[in-house]
């Protein structure tokens, strides 16, 4: 089954949302507290989804703020090389920072990250940084979750979203749930609930939508039950290595099993995921390719050390799909 999007669009995906900084543990199966060096690459669930989709060859854009320091300069930078067009990020003029993550890997399963988010640059993006003639372009608007957790982001995204529906960019929301950056979960149910009724495509794990409810145990058939009765005609929910199932509002029902593989680490998973499946689906591959798509790049993703560089090429996911059948 096909998903259609305005072909007469420029631009595949415009992300919004934060561009940060991830320092990820150089030595394995570690506690972070004996953990001497870091390496450094872009991260920002956003940005990482942005760069995953560039390199598969769609065309992408990023609406977001930077630091005005060194962090800022090298995150525009390699996502400008990366093929993400940069033109919207704008960059911060009250000394904000940019957001850190350290990474933790105490063994491939038990995986962590110490977040530093206090006052970031990514959070002020305010509604009048978010330029209707830009966005018109795109065929979506991608939405993460964080980035309705501060004003003035979360204006800024709320414009956007009614931006993308008043000139038909589908709206795509990607939950990211960072639990630290809420004051508490009926706050972010408040704000997810609104966004995901107008939202056409949502795309988040079991345990995100349980937040999103603000429940301990829905179901996936309430889940979508509550989702359908809004503006939302698909609906992805992940099951970590179990595999994932997209629900379309038409009633049918896809699942995908995950690709096993030697995992190094369980970030990165989610992003190159988003990556992959918005890819296949914009190239009219159909849902039930598409749910491959993001599954074999999550699976090789987990398996490399970053989450934004470790990206893979499109030939990389249709050799593993290829390869297991
Ligand atoms: N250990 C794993 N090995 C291979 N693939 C995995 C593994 N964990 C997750 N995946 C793949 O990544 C997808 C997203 O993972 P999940 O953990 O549900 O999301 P998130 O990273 O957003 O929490 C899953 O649907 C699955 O296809
Ligand atoms: O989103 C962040 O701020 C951190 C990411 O850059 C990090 O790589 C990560 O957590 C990715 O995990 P995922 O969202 O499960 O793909």
């Amino acid at each position: 089954m096909n998903y259609t999007f305005n072909i007469d669009k420029e631009f595949d995906l415009i992300a919004i949302g934060r561009a940060c900084i991830d320092l990820n543990a150089n030595e394995y199966n570690r506690p972070m507290e004996e953990t001497m060096t870091f390496t450094k690459y872009v991260g920002g669930s956003p940005a990482n989804v942005a760069i995953g989709s560039a390199k598969l060859g769609l065309k992408v854009g990023f609406i977001g703020k930077l630091a005005d320091d060194q962090h800022g300069r090298f995150i525009e930078r390699y996502m400008r090389e990366a093929g993400v067009d940069t033109s919207n990020m704008v960059i911060d003029q009250e000394g904000h920072k940019t957001g850190l993550a350290f990474t933790e890997i105490k063994s491939p399963e038990e995986c962590s990250i110490l977040m530093y988010r206090d006052n970031v640059a990514d959070l002020h993006l305010a509604p009048s940084e978010v330029d209707e003639e830009y966005l018109k372009k795109s065929k979506i608007l991608l939405v993460s979750g964080t980035a309705l957790a501060k004003s003035p982001s979360r204006e800024a995204v709320l414009k956007a979203v009614s931006l993308a529906k008043r000139n038909d960019v589908k709206v795509v929301f990607e939950l990211d749930y960072r639990p630290y950056t809420w004051n508490s979960i009926e706050e972010t149910s408040v704000y997810y609930s609104l966004v995901a009724e107008q939202s056409d495509i949502l795309i988040g794990t079991r345990d995100e939508y349980d937040v999103m409810e603000n429940t301990e145990k829905g179901t996936n058939e309430e889940i979508v039950g509550n989702l359908f009765k809004h503006s939302s005609d698909l609906v992805v929910i992940k099951h970590g290595v179990e595999g994932s199932y997209a629900y379309a509002k038409s009633g049918k029902v896809f699942k995908a099993k995950s690709y096993k593989t030697k995992v190094l680490k369980t970030f990165g998973a989610g992003d190159s995921y988003a990556s992959a499946f918005l890819y296949a689906l914009v190239r009219g591959k159909g849902i039930e390719s598409a749910l491959k798509f993001g599954s074999a790049s999550a699976s090789i993703v987990v398996s490399k050390h970053s989450s934004s560089e470790a990206m893979p090429v499109a030939e990389e996911i249709e050799g593993l799909i290829a390869e297991r059948v």
